[in-house]
């Protein structure tokens, strides 16, 4: 075949997949990968490895073998001596774990000596073994049998005791040795393995809220591994591949989920969350702090609390340095009123966040999407270098361009919720589709060629065995005319190419292999759980009791801390609240400025101001009901990723949000009023208008908080918040007699306006008395007693105790209210 790229056109990235060799027969393929798109031959792709790949970048073409074989170049580009060295766990400082050091360096040392010799550890795997077994499973997972999979088969058997090293597999399993125990340093971690088998998800769908459910089918039986690498997820828009990653990564409602997910051959711990990585679509750093100080966040939080300041500072300054943040350490990640990082370096922010407790496993949701060409580029590069060092990254994409799809190590393509392959990525898939008589175009790019698969478009002759390469496609006469397609005969050949996709993959000797291998994995965790657990079962129990890595008054102190530096670096809302109660103070205290006793106005113009207090104390809080929805995706991340518990959230928001924020005005501006409309001038009245204003404001505050943690869309929350204020003010007992509405006079005692008046009215009222200033001819009118008042607006007085009754009242739906947005924040679904 002609391989050569067309003149004029860009087809340098394409070289290495397009150039002509052994093995190939005419699809986009490269000797290299050619080489080791036979999956039988492990050793030839070895020795090719070996000599071909200078560049780390290019080690991908051949998945782990290039891995491997791009760990044993570096080996041997330095020298042997120093490459174990390097491979070896530095000594800590201080250990924190009682796991022998001697038994994890054997480990790492065997591990690393096999990787230099190329020594195919079939040779020592035990039974459980993923190399083990016949000859197909060792074809397919040859890869796995060289480094880090070679650890896994060792790692699995000594959990059963057969082996030593024990301490090897429990590091690097999700049972989170590293996340609590390890002090490694950053790219240190090993990476696990995830296998699935038959894994199907499913969702009840509402088309309104009162439709009867209808199920949805979202993935099925769906199996395979996640290997120590790059593994990508790919496949059209709306396919399942969020949903298998999330899946994978236990963030997915276990009730939905049916099949089997095992991380290091056993099932995956209730911790697995806390102690792997996830990256979410959405970028979720607070905007106001600097890189470091997010990455300092993390790491105050989320490594064990015997690590010194110091130490937490060094593993910052090493994921900084890790990910190429340097430059960009302290400038804020931005916000819509500040200009931050740019979109690349938030990204990597982001994955820098999950990587302070050196996860094995790292998933990632769509991390390109949103940021152009050259930063995702730039991303999954990043990406691919924490592969490299031994991760294992899981991640979404859709449809990339070619850079970036060659750094992949392995892919899994779905289509319609199911697989159509799954193996390494490079020239792989290509050869495999050819197979099935679908041909990249030389100009295409496979992920290009693989999504107009699916789509039924590629041009014909493609999908039907033929090469197109024998005539350049490009050339005028051959572009194919622009026809309008019919959209209903083009879903229908996009289904049934799907539906032949996925039967072929299910009839393949790859997809038998890899089912056989998973089959094995399965099998080997449950001789383990039958033989009463390995010790890695035990050491997942122990860290499921514990929740947090660190103490509870830690958390508190860096949840509260970054709150108030935010509330800090943002004060727009807090500066404008402030003057909004200045203005009101000031405003209020003129209109109203030295309040006689007079009968005409005296009663009358208290009342007023007493309504309007009330009205500024409650309605202020409106803008309350964003705390909760604003940081919604933030908690619900940072919460089941293990960062801290939802009682230190809450109890941060009511200590650096409602309670200064909500009080310090109220005592800072109200006695402006107290003093213009002049008051009653006591020292006792003027402390219990001050109390009762800021009771008034944390009640408020309160409720809108219930509302804030109870809905997650902010219009949804202010029609409710004013509904409920609006009831309570129907019932303060200022625009209505409350003894004339009967038997809903209760309901008073739900309305803070009550409260709030009825305090304000009795600590003023009281004792006082209004006498007419102007003589009317023919009427004789009397002076009117404070408490003839208090009595007409049925205000109990009488007693200490019906003064004392209101602030009560307040304090208590204060507290009912918060305690009800406490278990709303328990209840909001943590699954995605
Ligand atoms: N909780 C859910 N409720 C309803 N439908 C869901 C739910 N989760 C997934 N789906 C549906 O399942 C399908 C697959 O969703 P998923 O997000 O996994 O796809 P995707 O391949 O990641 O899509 P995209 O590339 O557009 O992000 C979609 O049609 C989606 O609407």
């Amino acid at each position: 075949m002609d391989a050569t790229p067309p003149s004029g056109r860009s087809s340098v990235g394409y070289r290495s997949l397009t150039s002509a060799g052994p093995g190939d027969s005419g699809e986009c393929q490269s000797p290299t990968a050619a080489a080791v798109s036979n999956y039988g031959s492990l050793e030839s792709a070895n020795r090719v490895s070996l000599v071909s790949f200078s560049k780390e970048e290019d080690a991908v073409d051949i998945g782990v073998a290039g891995d491997s074989s791009a760990l044993a170049n570096r080996a041997s580009l330095t020298s042997v001596g120093q490459y174990l060295r390097d491979q070896l766990p530095k000594p800590a400082a201080r250990r924190t774990d009682n796991r022998p050091l001697l038994s994890e360096s054997q480990a790492s040392l065997g591990a690393a000596s096999r990787v230099l010799l190329g020594e195919r550890s079939g040779a020592d795997d035990g039974p459980n073994s993923v190399g083990g077994g016949n000859g197909a499973n060792r074809d397919v997972l040859g890869d796995h049998v060289i480094g880090d999979g070679g650890c896994y088969s060792r790692d699995l058997a000594s959990s059963t005791g057969e082996l030593a090293g024990g301490a090897y597999y429990r590091r690097s399993s999700c049972s989170g040795g590293s996340a609590y125990s390890g002090r490694s340093r950053a790219g240190s971690a090993r990476g696990s393995v995830i296998s699935f088998r038959d894994v199907g998800y499913e969702v009840s769908v509402k088309r309104f809220p009162w439709s009867r459910p209808v199920r949805k089918v979202v993935l099925t039986d769906v199996s395979g591994l996640m290997r120590p690498g790059l593994n990508a997820i790919m496949g059209p828009t709306g396919c399942g591949k969020t949903s298998l990653l999330d899946v994978l990564a236990c963030r997915k409602d276990p009730r939905c989920v049916t099949g089997r997910v095992l991380i290091d051959g056993q099932s995956p711990p209730d911790n697995f969350k806390r102690v792997s990585g996830y990256v979410v679509q959405d970028d979720i750093v607070m905007g106001t702090l600097t890189v470091r100080e997010n990455l300092y966040f993390s790491a105050s939080v989320r490594l064990p609390g015997n690590w010194t300041r110091e130490e937490r500072m060094q593993k910052v300054e090493a994921v900084i340095a890790e990910l190429g943040l340097a430059k960009v350490a302290d400038s804020k990640i931005g916000t819509e009123l500040i200009r931050g990082v740019s979109g690349g370096e938030r990204k990597r922010t982001n994955i820098g966040m999950e990587l302070i407790t050196d996860p094995s496993v790292l998933f990632l949701d769509e991390p390109t999407t949103g940021l152009d060409a050259f930063t995702a580029g730039s991303v999954i590069r990043t990406m691919r270098s924490l592969a490299n060092r031994g991760r294992t990254v899981v991640f979404s994409i859709h449809q990339p361009k070619y850079s970036i799809y060659r750094l992949f190590s392995y892919l899994t393509l779905l289509v319609n919720g199911e697989v159509i392959y799954h193996g390494r990525a490079g020239s792989a898939p290509l050869k495999y589709f050819k197979d099935l008589g679908y041909i990249c175009d030389t100009h295409n790019s496979p992920p290009d060629f693989f999504m107009d698969m699916v789509h039924g478009e590629l041009p014909a002759g493609a999908a039907g065995g033929q090469a197109l390469d024998q005539a350049d496609p490009l050339d005028d006469e051959d572009v194919e005319p622009a026809v309008e397609p019919d959209q209903d005969a083009q879903k229908d050949q996009s289904n049934a190419i799907a539906q032949h996709l996925v039967n072929e993959w299910r009839r393949s000797q790859l997809a038998r292999s890899i089912e056989r291998s998973v089959e094995e994995i399965c099998q080997g965790a449950a001789q383990i759980n039958n033989g009463g657990g390995g010790s890695g079962s035990v050491q997942t129990r122990q860290l499921s009791r514990r929740a947090y890595p660190t103490g509870f008054g830690n958390q508190l102190l860096h949840v509260s801390w970054r709150t108030w530096l935010n509330l800090f670096r943002n004060p727009q809302s807090s500066v404008i609240q402030l003057i909004v109660y200045l203005f009101f103070g000031l405003s209020i205290g003129t209109v109203f400025f030295g309040l006689d006793t007079s009968l005409e106005s005296g009663i009358q113009n208290r009342q007023g101001l007493f309504f309007f207090l009330t009205l500024q104390m409650v309605f202020v809080n409106l803008s309350a009901v964003e705390v909760f929805i604003k940081e919604r995706a933030v908690f619900i991340h940072e919460n089941s990723s293990g960062f801290y518990s939802v009682l230190v959230y809450f109890l941060a928001k009511i200590l650096c949000d409602m309670l200064p924020i909500k009080t310090l005005p109220v005592l800072l501006f109200m006695p402006i009023i107290y003093f213009m409309a002049q008051l009653r001038l006591e020292a006792g009245a003027f402390l219990f208008y001050q109390l009762n204003l800021v009771l008034a404001t944390c009640a408020a505050c309160g409720v809108a908080f219930f509302v804030s943690a109870s809905v997650s869309v902010f219009g949804i929350a202010n029609i409710l918040i004013s509904i409920m204020y609006v009831f309570m003010m129907v019932f303060g007992g200022f625009l209505i007699n409350i003894a004339s509405v009967g038997w809903l006079s209760w309901c008073r005692y739900l309305s803070v306006f009550y409260y709030a008046y009825a305090g304000l009215s009795v600590n003023e009222f009281s004792g006082m008395r209004f006498c007419p200033t102007r003589p009317e001819p023919n009427v004789t009118r009397t002076c009117k007693d404070g408490s003839t008042v208090l009595n007409d607006q049925q205000i109990p007085h009488s007693t200490p105790w019906n003064l004392w009754s209101n602030e009560l009242g307040m304090f208590c739906i204060m507290l009912v209210f918060l305690l009800l947005c406490y278990v709303q924040l328990c209840r909001i679904n943590k699954y995605k």
